[in-house]
């Protein structure tokens, strides 16, 4: 201490000066842990692009025998499939023609009928024997009703089946890409006149090649990256929504599906998983707004195909969480900060009992719930992060239904299916190996189905399956200089449960026994609809400009690296769905050549 120092000020300096010190501290080894999560995030990357080019050169030797005979295989077995749907709908119609041929006769009898008993009251016994005709007129036309209905019945499993053998052909997890068109803040700093211009930041680099590639160009190299499906940047939302449909049917049929946006900040996740950031009223009419984004045109579209289902036998339920800093927040509980476990029953399955869920029986009861969670998520972002998308948000819609008879089949294969209670989100799964979950009405709740407030009917089966609609955090590389405290905390748990899904989908690629779910809450809470049978889409949005060219090359080298997993199960499940198109179909057509198993 100088002499002459007031002791107490020459500690108080001292203490500030430590102060500082811990905070810098503190501040080096948060931003130390985020160029760890950064340099693991890139290891993870160079550790999948090492096991694709080792795979690739493992598969390339026999792919190259057996792709053109696999080829020729899913040619024929996509044809024969598209020839037996064809003649099925000939006779789907053929049929549809005939009940309403029987029902205009049977209202034809049925009037001469009472109008021959009212015209001739005073001799009715001496025509009984034309009464007693039409009677059995009648019985006859109740059991053609009743075998066209059983025909029509058995028609649309078969239906149900070849959709769910071509969704299976064209495997588990898919790639699509959208190419969002040139905005003005991409010019940022720019002079507005020269947006896009060659040698600006805002020059467009990555192009729009046709339906299945997409490339990035710059002045060095061009690099081109095939997906199952390329979006250009005019492409509507209607028909990025036309390649999901078909998922939905499979939802319905059993299968847990997950479809999530992925990509930087700003490059189009919200406009394509919700649509226009302006446009907060979600339309109570039947038909879709054009702006409406995937979450709400899947919910539309499951609602529709739910009323096609007899009446009661659906009921739906939704939860709207979002993962921030690896936490679960329930947007639709009054109190966010509230702390969610994922928990593991003794049977193995996953719930989180403490998250609210609704049954929700409409498109405007899910959306007025996403709208409010959006709002509970905002409210929230001013007090802890400035932008949403440093969270990722999960909307999951469970369906709880009366199983239809291919997995009344199941329930009885397999009885050791779990037998769970309805409480919390619904999450279950069997360990490893995510199904749907599967229990009969006398083992269920015995409440009503919301969907029509009619009763479960007694013993069927009930199977619950899940669509988890997520819009994940900007995936942008963040860069350590200028960024400090909660945007930094906020950078690293967003890189490492990016990092986090990498390593799983990269495990499921190389179908290890072992798949690390548990390394993130975004991948432990999405475990039933990424893996196992389960039907996983992911949409990859890219800015077309130079100034994100390094985050644009990251999230397309990512769903690049995620389609080699679709890519090797596609390959592995093919025999088991030829076989059972063949065992299926008994056309001996020769199939024309030329179609692809897309
Ligand atoms: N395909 C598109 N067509 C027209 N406008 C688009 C398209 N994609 C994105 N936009 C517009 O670009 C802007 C940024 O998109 P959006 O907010 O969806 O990005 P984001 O990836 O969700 O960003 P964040 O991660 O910050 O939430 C919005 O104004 C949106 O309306």
């Amino acid at each position: 201490m100088p002499l002459g120092m007031d002791t107490s000020k020459f500690y108080a300096n001292k203490s500030k000066e430590l102060e500082v010190q811990l905070q810098r501290k503190n501040e080096r080894i948060v931003s130390l842990e985020t160029e760890n999560a950064m340099l693991y995030l890139k290891l993870a990357q160079l550790r999948g692009d090492v096991r694709s080019a080792r795979q690739e050169a493992m598969l390339s030797s026999a792919e190259l025998e057996d792709s053109e005979q696999f080829k020729e295989e899913v040619v024929q077995k996509t044809v024969v499939i598209h020839q037996d749907t064809k003649a099925l709908r000939l006779e789907l119609d053929r049929l549809k023609a005939f009940v309403i041929e029987m029902s205009v006769s049977f209202q034809l009898y049925l009037q001469r009928a009472k109008a021959a008993v009212h015209s001739n009251r005073a001799s009715y016994h001496s025509h009984s024997s034309i009464v007693t005709a039409l009677q059995d007129q009648l019985v006859q036309l109740q059991q053609a009703l009743h075998d066209v209905s059983e025909r029509h019945a058995k028609e649309k499993r078969r239906r149900q089946e070849l959709h769910n053998i071509l969704m299976e052909l064209r495997g588990n997890i898919r790639v699509h890409s959208r190419l969002r068109p040139l905005m003005e803040f991409d010019g940022e700093n720019e002079d507005s006149s020269g947006l896009g211009r060659p040698g600006t930041r805002s020059e467009v680099v990555v192009h729009y090649v046709d339906d299945e590639n997409i490339c990035v160009r710059t002045n060095k190299n061009t690099k081109v990256f095939e997906y199952e499906r390329v979006f250009g940047p005019t492409e509507k939302q209607e028909s990025v929504f036309d390649e999901v449909r078909p998922m939905l049917q499979s939802l319905l049929d059993g299968y847990n599906i997950c479809i999530m946006a992925y990509g930087q900040t700003g490059s189009g996740k919200t406009h394509t998983m919700l649509g226009s950031h302006h446009n907060e009223e979600y339309h109570l009419s039947h038909d879709a707004h054009p702006d409406e984004g995937v979450i709400p045109r899947a919910t539309r579209e499951l609602f529709r195909l739910i009323e096609e289902k007899p009446l009661g036998t659906h009921s739906v339920e939704v939860s709207v969480v979002e993962v921030y800093n690896n936490d679960i927040r329930d947007l639709l509980s009054r109190d966010t900060n509230a702390k969610h476990d994922i928990i593991t029953g003794s049977d193995g399955q996953l719930s989180i009992p403490t998250v609210t869920s609704k049954q929700v029986d409409c498109i405007d009861g899910v959306m007025n719930l996403v709208q409010f969670g959006l709002k509970t998520r905002r409210e929230s972002a001013t007090l802890i992060h400035e932008h949403s998308s440093r969270s990722h948000l999960i909307v999951t819609l469970t369906v709880t239904s009366a199983a239809p008879s291919f997995f009344g089949k199941s329930v009885s294969l397999e009885s050791n299916l779990c037998e769970v209670g309805l409480s919390g989100t619904g999450m279950s799964t069997k360990k490893g190996n995510p199904q749907p979950q599967i229990w009969t009405t006398d083992q269920g709740p015995g409440k009503p189905l919301a969907a029509t407030g009619a009763p479960w009917p007694n013993q069927q089966p009930l199977v619950k399956t899940k669509l988890q609609l997520v819009d994940l955090a900007g995936s942008e590389c963040v860069g350590m200089s200028g960024v400090r405290g909660a945007a930094l905390r906020e950078a690293s748990y967003i890189n490492k449960s990016l990092s986090a899904l990498a390593d799983v989908l990269g495990a499921l690629a190389e179908h290890r026994t072992h798949v690390p779910y548990r390394n993130s809450r975004l991948t432990h809470f999405l475990q039933d609809s990424i893996g196992g049978d389960a039907k996983l889409l992911i949409l990859l949005c890219v800015s077309p400009a130079q100034r994100y060219i390094t985050e644009s090359l990251q999230c397309l080298g990512f769903g690049q690296r995620a389609r080699q997993v679709q890519r090797g199960q596609t390959k592995k499940r093919l025999p088991s769905s030829a076989e059972k198109v063949a065992s299926d179909t008994s056309s001996g057509t020769r199939p024309r050549s030329g179609s692809s198993s897309r």
